[in-house]
């Protein structure tokens, strides 16, 4: 069923750090944390083994406006999030000569590694994370870019080696005669 995926893409909404769900026991539970368990398991899965991973992390804008009022250590998975923020932090979108990075930056930054070890830890494998504003089709079309280069990247990789092998190999087959 999945043997032409080449490429696992996993959307995050980075809005839902502050967010919950009733579970089937009753019990309230941070939607992070259950992006975060449904990421392992899938990140674990037998079928995607051979694949790479690339997480989207979505509502870049929301989140922005949110840790304005809500702190990012609201998630427990969050909780060691203590950013040096300058006095004269910029937002995203400021186009000033303060390339000090935004909280939202900072954040999202944190979020990235946070899955990125995740995956390392569980697969030791790299994985791929791009900022996505779901609103705004320039930046969804730009990570299915990335998505595309991520394939191609493995394609050369293949190559790469397979010439390889063929240059060094001393087996004899793999001279013509
Ligand atoms: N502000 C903002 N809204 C978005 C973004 N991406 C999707 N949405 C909106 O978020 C709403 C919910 O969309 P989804 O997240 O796909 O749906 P969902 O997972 O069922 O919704 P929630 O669980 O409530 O987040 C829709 O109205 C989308 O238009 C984004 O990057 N920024």
């Amino acid at each position: 069923m999945f043997e032409d995926v080449r490429v696992v893409i996993f959307c995050v909404a980075l809005s839902d750090y502050d967010e919950y769900v009733v579970d089937e026991t009753g019990e309230k539970v941070n939607k992070m944390l259950l992006t975060k368990k449904l990421f392992e398991s899938i990140a674990t899965h037998p079928t995607f083994d051979q694949m790479d991973f690339l997480v989207l992390l979505n509502k870049f804008d929301s989140f922005e406006e949110k840790l304005e009022r809500v702190p990012l250590t609201k998630c427990e998975w969050f909780d060691d999030f203590h950013p040096l923020v300058s006095r004269h932090r910029s937002n995203s979108n400021s186009s000033s000569i303060n390339h000090c990075p935004s909280v939202g930056q900072l954040a999202f930054h944190h979020v990235a590694v946070k899955f990125k070890r995740l995956l390392s830890s569980l697969t030791n494998k790299k994985l791929y994370v791009s900022l996505v504003k779901g609103l705004e089709p320039k930046t969804v079309d730009e990570s299915l870019k990335y998505a595309r280069e991520i394939i191609k990247w493995d394609e050369e990789r293949l190559n790469f080696s397979l010439s390889e092998y063929s240059f060094y190999s001393t087996d004899a087959s793999s001279f013509s005669p």
